[in-house]
């Protein structure tokens, strides 16, 4: 049996489609990682994007929080750089500041620099899937890449900013340079999700965390082609795809018109009024800020039961997940202790 239909009866993989399940799957972005300390370990002085690069490692990495809370899917370990760094460009994470490119791209001739990705460029990642997904068994491993616009803000800045003005200024200055920019970025998008699906990841998320920082009308003219083109090359697999922003309460109709099985919403926007926004036959994700996970358990409680209640009013099918990823400090027994809430909150009488 394929990885994929293993994994087809999933409460995760049932919700994505708006089938009935037996509880609320959950997942948490950034799950693996920085909030357990059996991760600290596994990294001791291994730089982060040679972690992403070691299939035994990125496989006991994606499995500690499957483990240790219990969660519904496993998320695979990587990062939005990785296919990046994988075709050739000098980009490395620095702790404590992020993805930081040595040479960033701002004209015509950089652009020459993006060649495709070629899936022999990340054997590892193929590697790594086939480790998982055989563990696995029949919970679902959900592969990711970075949207074109977020990557090409890493790109063009040069690392994180604040107001992406240079990322601006090209697409404001240079719309011809840029649509090609973005062009670009989505077939090598494409490429790597089209890795992870076809060694065995049985849903994908797009992550577009920065492009709250467009207006509707610019999200349209400007990134909305060239998702809309990594969400219709995948859709032929058949596998979920999700598609998630930060602050993109304005966009949540055009992203999912992008193309999206599930819309991954953050907490500013309650679950009942995205699917208004998403429209009709779209699961939602979501939303639970992070940052309550710093309060006490009662309070977690209550903040996660409104979720729950907005994911009810909403009607459609809901993964639950944090409004976006782990913090870094976050208590992982406080995660343990939400995923029982909710398993035992949406349990199937
Ligand atoms: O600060 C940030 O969150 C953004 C900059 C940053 C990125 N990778 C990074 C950093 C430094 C850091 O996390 O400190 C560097 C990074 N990426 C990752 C880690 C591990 C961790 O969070 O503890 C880390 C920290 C590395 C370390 O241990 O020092 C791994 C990662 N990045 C990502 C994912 C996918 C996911 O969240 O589920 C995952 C895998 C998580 C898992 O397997 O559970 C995704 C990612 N990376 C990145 C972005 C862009 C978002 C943004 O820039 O705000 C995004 C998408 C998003 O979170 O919205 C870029």
């Amino acid at each position: 049996m394929s990885a994929h239909q293993q994994t087809a009866a999933s409460p995760f993989i049932r919700a994505c489609r708006n089938e009935p399940v037996q509880h609320t799957p959950v997942w948490f972005m950034r799950q693996a990682g920085r909030s357990l300390p059996e991760y600290l370990k596994l990294r001791e002085g291994v730089p982060m994007l040679e972690s992403c690069m070691r299939p035994e490692l990125i496989t006991e990495i994606t499995l500690q929080p499957v483990r240790r809370h219990g969660v519904d899917a496993a998320v695979y370990f990587s990062d939005i750089v990785v296919p990046l760094k994988a075709i050739g460009l000098d980009v490395e994470i620095k702790p404590g500041v992020g993805p930081v490119v040595a040479d960033p791209i701002r004209n015509r001739q950089d652009l020459a620099r993006l060649r495709d990705l070629d899936p022999s460029d990340v054997g590892y990642v193929t590697e790594a899937v086939g480790l998982l997904t055989a563990e696995l068994g029949s919970t679902p491993l959900i592969g990711f890449a970075g949207a074109p616009f977020t990557l090409a803000s890493y790109l063009v800045e040069g690392g994180p900013s604040r107001n992406h003005e240079r990322t601006k200024a090209l697409m404001y200055g240079d719309p011809e340079l840029w649509r090609d920019l973005l062009d670009r970025l989505a077939d090598i998008t494409t490429a790597f999700l089209k890795v992870q699906i076809e060694a065995g990841a049985s849903a994908v998320q797009v992550f577009d965390s920065w492009v709250g920082a467009l207006s509707p009308a610019d999200y349209r003219r400007y990134v909305m082609p060239a998702s809309a083109k990594v969400f219709d090359a995948v859709a032929g697999y058949g596998v979920p795809r999700i598609h998630f922003g930060v602050g993109t309460g304005e966009l949540l109709g055009l992203m999912s018109e992008a193309g999206a099985d599930v819309m991954g919403v953050d907490w500013r926007v309650p679950l009942d009024e995205a699917a208004r926004r998403v429209g009709p036959g779209k699961a939602l994700q979501g939303n639970l800020d992070p940052a309550v996970l710093f309060a006490p358990t009662a309070a977690v409680e209550a903040k996660t039961r409104e979720v729950l209640d907005a994911a009810a009013a909403a009607g459609t099918g809901h993964i639950f997940n944090l409004g976006h990823g782990v913090l870094p400090t976050t208590d992982p027994d406080a995660l343990s202790r939400l995923v029982d809430f909710v398993h035992s909150s949406t349990e199937a009488v």
